[in-house]
């Protein structure tokens, strides 16, 4: 059983008469509860590709599927399988306080009262939501619009996370909140999580395994043990990224 299957993905754009590979025959699968990270220099495709597998952008070549879906053909029927975070990006409601926002997923999703109180309080007592529930979006700070961000995502009870640079701005002891969070998850519920950061530490602290993606194709996937072991020599992972980004540059 596999939670998301690439097989040789590919998606192009056509900018100014030039055909732009932003993924090329990407092959890979993530079995459930696994927590992998995808690493790669600025423009190596990872948003790319975290839009197709959540059915913003169509393959326009190759399969992607997630819980056993073709994103961009059942993308209703999966929004019930994956949570997203764009940590660039909310999908909370600007104007509305964050309890608002929260019903609102909760109709949108259909989630039974009940169980949606169960998991509100669960997710408000580990995010620690309960001090700005009452807050506009708007008027929150980016840690605690972060933590809001997670709890939507996670409110219907989804199988697998997609997380795209959901530590960026955040200070060392937000970022170690969130570190916490997400390994717990993981661990407890057992929720499958793609983490997208340049924040190596996330990395560290939370994947076994890691792909490291350039120019739009898999350079490397391995678990972090290996990723250190293929720079003899280098001692850190920051000395071994920055290694694998510039080979063959
Ligand atoms: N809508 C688009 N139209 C044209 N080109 C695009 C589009 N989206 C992405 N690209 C190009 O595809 C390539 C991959 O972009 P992508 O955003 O997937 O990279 P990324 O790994 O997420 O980068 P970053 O770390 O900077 O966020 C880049 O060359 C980018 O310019």
């Amino acid at each position: 059983m596999t939670m998301i299957e690439l097989n040789q993905a590919g998606r192009t754009f056509k900018v100014k008469r030039r055909t732009v590979h932003a993924v090329r025959d990407l092959t890979f699968t993530v079995a459930p509860g696994e927590f992998v990270g995808y690493l790669g220099p600025n423009g190596a495709g990872k948003s790319t590709t975290i839009k197709m597998l959540c059915g913003i952008l169509t393959p326009s070549s190759g399969t992607v599927r997630v819980a056993g879906l073709d994103p961009s053909r059942r993308r209703t029927t999966l929004a019930r399988h994956i949570g997203v975070v764009f940590g660039q990006r909310t999908t909370l409601w600007w104007d509305l306080p964050l309890k608002d926002s929260f019903e609102l997923i909760r109709l949108l999703y259909k989630v039974d009262r009940k169980v949606f109180a169960e998991r509100l309080a669960e997710l408000t007592a580990t995010l620690d939501l309960g001090p700005f529930m009452s807050t506009p979006v708007r008027q929150l700070s980016l840690g605690q619009r972060m933590r809001g961000d997670l709890a939507a995502a996670l409110l219907h009870a989804p199988e697998v996370l997609v997380l795209d640079e959901p530590t960026i701005g955040l200070d060392v002891v937000s970022k170690a909140g969130i570190r916490e969070f997400l390994a717990r998850i993981n661990a407890e519920r057992g929720t499958t999580v793609l983490l997208t950061t340049h924040d190596l530490g996330d990395i560290e602290r939370l994947c076994r395994r890691v792909m490291l993606i350039d120019h739009g194709r898999l350079a490397f996937d391995g678990t972090l043990d290996d990723l250190m072991a293929s720079a003899p020599g280098l001692s850190s992972i920051e000395e071994v990224v920055t290694h694998l980004y510039t080979a063959g540059r």
